[in-house]
């Protein structure tokens, strides 16, 4: 089992436009909402490609309740969402359908009280400690009341219970849970510069790591992912640039680092994986899918050039 925490979880709101203008009115031409925040995405991926997966966080209000319902009827996927008093926040995508660049709003998520706090901390202590499971991710940004140590006392807790931690988040909780010493850290190229201080990527990772991160995979955009870990540091791309929408991309290359370190794949087929999922979730219309054809596709033409 695969556990994932989003202790922001959100119900993704995608709207499409024919062309977003500031100051216009605009029609909607499509409306789609689903369970969000990074960990629900990476829940989501990982359970498409036949993961067991648990996930964790905070859900409350009727868009938590809404959470609940759609998790339930996910195969391969159980949840273990805490319950809040606050309403479990929305985000909106708007997708400009002539451009396809993508406007995101997130809201700041629901105040959590310290019994919330210390009932989310109980439950991910026993899920960490439960014999089987196999690694554990932390995502995304975190609500109003969880204290901005929270993911460098949850990377502890999950080295301490043998179980190996991808974090992947931004900002001061970043930067404190980098230092608690992950097993993996993925930032993008802005978290990556804010961290570090350098907009040069190989110089960053390298600066990430000292920082204590085991290994640090940078996701670059299109340029696909630079990985700088304890046995040697390889460059992943995608064969082409796809076009459409990238929310959530980042979330599926996470999976496909989880799902492959699961199947203890080495350090290039899971690189592998992580920039073919990850080119598949922007050819699907909506974060936390993937196109599969083009995964299967893009899988054979991955480039991995590396000194591991
Ligand atoms: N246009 C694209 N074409 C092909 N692959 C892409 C494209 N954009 C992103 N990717 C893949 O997705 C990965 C993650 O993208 P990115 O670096 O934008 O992460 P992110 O900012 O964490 O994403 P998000 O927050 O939207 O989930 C990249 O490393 C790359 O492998
Ligand atoms: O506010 P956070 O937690 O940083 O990001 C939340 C979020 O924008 O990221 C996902 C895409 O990666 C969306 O599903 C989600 O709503």
């Amino acid at each position: 089992m695969i556990l994932t925490v989003t202790l922001n979880t959100a119900l993704d709101i995608t709207y499409r436009v024919p062309a977003l203008t500031p100051h216009a009115s605009h029609r909607v031409t499509e409306v789609t909402e689903r369970p969000g925040g990074k960990g629900l995405n990476v829940a989501r991926v990982l359970a498409a490609l036949g993961h067991d997966v648990t996930v964790a966080g905070f859900a409350g209000g009727d868009t938590g309740r809404s959470l609940h319902e759609r998790l339930a009827e996910a195969p391969h996927l159980t949840d273990a969402l805490t319950p809040v008093d606050g309403a479990t926040r929305r985000t909106l995508a708007v997708v400009d359908s002539a451009t396809g660049d993508t406007t995101q709003l997130n809201e700041p998520g629901p105040l959590i009280s310290p019994a919330e706090w210390a009932a989310f901390l109980d439950s991910y202590e026993e899920l960490t400690r439960r014999p089987g499971t196999a690694a554990v991710a932390l995502c995304g940004s975190l609500p109003p009341g969880v204290p901005v140590g929270a993911y460098a006392l949850l990377v502890r807790a999950a080295r301490a219970a043998g179980v190996p931690v991808l974090l992947d988040t931004s900002g001061e909780p970043l930067r404190r849970g980098v230092a608690a010493r992950p097993d993996m850290v993925k930032p993008n190229a802005d978290e990556l510069a804010e961290l570090t201080g350098s907009h040069e990527p190989s110089r960053a990772t390298r600066d990430a790591r000292r920082r204590g991160a085991h290994a640090v995979i940078a996701s670059l955009g299109a340029e696909g992912l630079l990985a700088v870990t304890p046995d040697g540091s390889w460059q992943a791309a995608p064969p082409v640039r796809v076009h459409g929408n990238p929310t959530g991309a980042g979330d599926s290359a996470v999976a496909g680092l989880l799902s492959a370190l699961a199947e203890d794949l080495p350090w290039p087929d899971r690189l592998a994986r992580a920039v073919a999922l990850s080119a598949a979730t922007v050819a699907a219309p909506v974060a936390g899918e993937f196109d599969r054809a083009t995964y299967e596709d893009v899988l054979g033409r991955v480039t991995v050039r590396g000194d591991g």
